[in-house]
This record gives structure tokens, C-alpha cells and sequence, in this order.
């Protein structure tokens, strides 16, 4: 799993073409998001998925490093003050704080379309067909775009200012952060060319990893450890999140994340997926995680 995070944040750091003369200052504050130390977990479920169907690990780069992009872009966004006004991240100052806001909007603009071009370099250098780069390009604008992440966002945002029920907070999970992943693990499917079964049982562990992982992340923002986090726990409470442990307390969002992570893994074992035991480790891993 370092390895392929290795091979991610070196095919990142240089997927700007120099002839393109993109502003110094754009590029950094790109590069600085990118590099910040991420756990290139969505990456690594690109490759897991691709290499579970027997897919390669190069066709899956270009794929592996757009989704990056799309999540660091949407991390220098959410802490813009406009949104959750964040100073730290991964125990770094936030883009904006260093770049100034105007700049981490463009960055974050760059970001999000410089994936699609990724995405589209699969199929001119990786061979992957026409037909799959199709594919990915359509669901990562929907899982990315108003119908996923961007509309899960906007859920976010306007349940600090109202009242939210928990299918609510199932909706801003779905969205906000389990639609980057779904996408991840259907696009290594779609790299590896899979069937519609295939693709299903990806989607559904998908599903049920990103859920596990957005109330693993709440119950670090209110017991995890800063050093490790890299950013300021209690956020949640501060802004008046409601959150899963707000809602059912900690102790039962706990034993949610581990029903959760074992649906995950369930939806893998129906024989659809060859070689699953990466997915597998990656459900545990996440399970365990404490930042
Ligand atoms: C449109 C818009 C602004 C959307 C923002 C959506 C948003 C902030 C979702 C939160 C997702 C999340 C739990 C991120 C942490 O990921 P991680 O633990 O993998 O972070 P890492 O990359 O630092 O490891
Ligand atoms: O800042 P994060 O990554 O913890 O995400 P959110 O804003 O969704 O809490
Ligand atoms: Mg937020
Ligand atoms: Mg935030």
C-alpha cells in the first residue's frame, strides 16, 4: 500500500506539462495541497479495485492521481472561511492561509479540472479503451458534481443552520464523502473493464466503506488526538455539526463503523470479485485508523 502511495505522489508532483507555462504561484499552490501529506486512500482504492479484477496498476494511475486531485481540491475549498474556515490541515497551515483565498479557489479550480484531463491520459498513454475513459469521466462528474459531492456539501452546510435528522446525516454521508469513493472503486472496476456484477459488488462495499469512514471521522474530530489528525479536533462541535455520535453517541457509532466495515466486506465475498483480499485489508485498516 506505500508503494502504490509512492508511485501516486510521484506521477502527482509532475502532472503539470511544462509546456504549458501554468503561473508559478498556481502550480505551488496546487503542488502544496497535493504534497501536504494525504493518505491517497482514494487512490489506493483505484488501484485495489483494478488489481482485484486483475486489472493493471499502471492503467489505474492516471485514474488513482484524478481523484486526488478531485479530493484535495475539495479539501482546500471546505476550509476556505467561507466554509468551514479550517487553519490546519494535515498539521500544515490550510492553502488559503499560505497562498491567500483568491489563490486557493484557482487552485482548487485547477485541481478539479486538471483531473478530468487525468483522466482522459489513461486512455492516451495507458491504454485503457475509449469506451471505459467514457465511463469514468461520466461518473466522476456525477459522484464528484451537484448529484454527489458538491450536493452533499451543500447538505453539509445548510444542516449547521437548521435542524438535521439522521436519514439527513445519512444523505450528507452519502454524499459529501461516500460518493468520492464509490467512484474510486468503480473506476478501478471500469479500468479492469468489469461486468455490471462486478461493478455492483464494488459499488456496495464502496458504499458501506464511505459511510463507516465519514463516523470514524466524526469520532475522531471529538476524541482523536490533534498530533495525529494534524488539525484541531472539536470542530464539529464549535460549528454546531450534528453529527453520528451527536446523534446516537459514541459508543454506538463505534459499533455502527465495525457493522459497517463488515457489510463492506460482505459485499465482496459473493465469489463476483477475484481477487478481493486488498479490499479486504483496506476495510480493516480504515477500521482501525485513528487519523
Ligand atoms: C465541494 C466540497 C468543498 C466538498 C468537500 C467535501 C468534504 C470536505 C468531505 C469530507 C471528506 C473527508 C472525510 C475528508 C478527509 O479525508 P481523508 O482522511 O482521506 O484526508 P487525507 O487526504 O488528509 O488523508
Ligand atoms: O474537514 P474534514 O476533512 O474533517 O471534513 P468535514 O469538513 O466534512 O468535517
Ligand atoms: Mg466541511
Ligand atoms: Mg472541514
Amino acid at each position: 500500500m506505500k508503494e502504490i502511495a509512492e508511485a501516486v505522489s510521484t506521477r502527482l508532483s509532475s502532472s503539470l506539462p511544462a509546456v504549458w507555462n501554468v503561473p508559478e504561484t498556481l502550480s505551488q499552490a496546487m503542488d502544496y495541497s497535493l504534497m501536504a501529506g494525504g493518505k491517497r486512500l482514494r487512490p489506493l482504492l483505484v488501484v485495489a479495485a483494478a488489481e482485484a479484477l486483475g486489472g493493471s496498476r499502471d492503467a489505474a494511475m492516471p485514474v488513482a492521481c484524478a481523484v486526488e486531485m478531485v479530493h484535495t481540491y475539495s479539501l482546500i475549498h471546505d476550509d476556505l472561511p467561507a466554509l468551514d474556515n479550517d487553519d490546519f490541515r494535515r498539521g500544515k497551515p490550510t492553502n488559503h492561509k499560505v497562498f491567500g483565498e483568491a489563490m486557493a479557489i484557482l487552485a482548487g479550480d485547477g485541481l478539479l479540472t486538471h483531473a478530468f484531463y487525468s483522466v482522459v491520459q489513461a486512455s492516451r498513454q495507458q491504454g485503457v479503451s475509449a469506451e471505459s475513459a467514457l465511463a469514468i469521466v461520466e461518473e466522476l462528474s456525477r459522484f464528484a458534481g451537484p448529484g454527489g459531492m458538491v450536493g452533499g456539501q451543500v447538505a453539509d452546510m445548510q444542516g449547521e443552520q437548521g435542524v438535521t435528522d439522521l436519514d439527513q446525516l445519512r444523505y450528507i454521508h452519502e454524499h459529501k464523502t461516500g460518493d468520492l469513493i464509490v467512484f474510486s472503486v468503480r473506476a478501478g472496476g471500469h479500468i479492469a473493464s468489469g461486468n455490471a456484477e462486478q461493478l455492483e459488488a464494488l459499488e456496495r462495499y464502496g458504499r458501506a466503506l464511505g459511510h463507516a469512514f465519514q463516523i470514524q471521522d466524526d469520532i475522531l474530530d471529538l476524541i482523536g488526538d490533534e498530533s495525529k489528525l494534524g488539525k484541531k479536533t472539536q470542530s464539529d462541535v464549535i460549528q454546531q455539526k450534528v453529527t453520528y455520535p451527536y446523534f446516537i453517541g459514541i459508543e454506538a457509532s463505534r459499533a455502527e463503523v465495525e457493522r459497517l466495515t463488515s457489510e463492506a466486506k460482505q459485499a465482496l465475498q459473493n465469489g463476483a470479485i477475484p481477487n478481493p483480499q486488498r479490499l479486504l485489508e483496506i476495510a480493516d485498516l480504515l477500521l482501525r485508523r485513528d487519523h
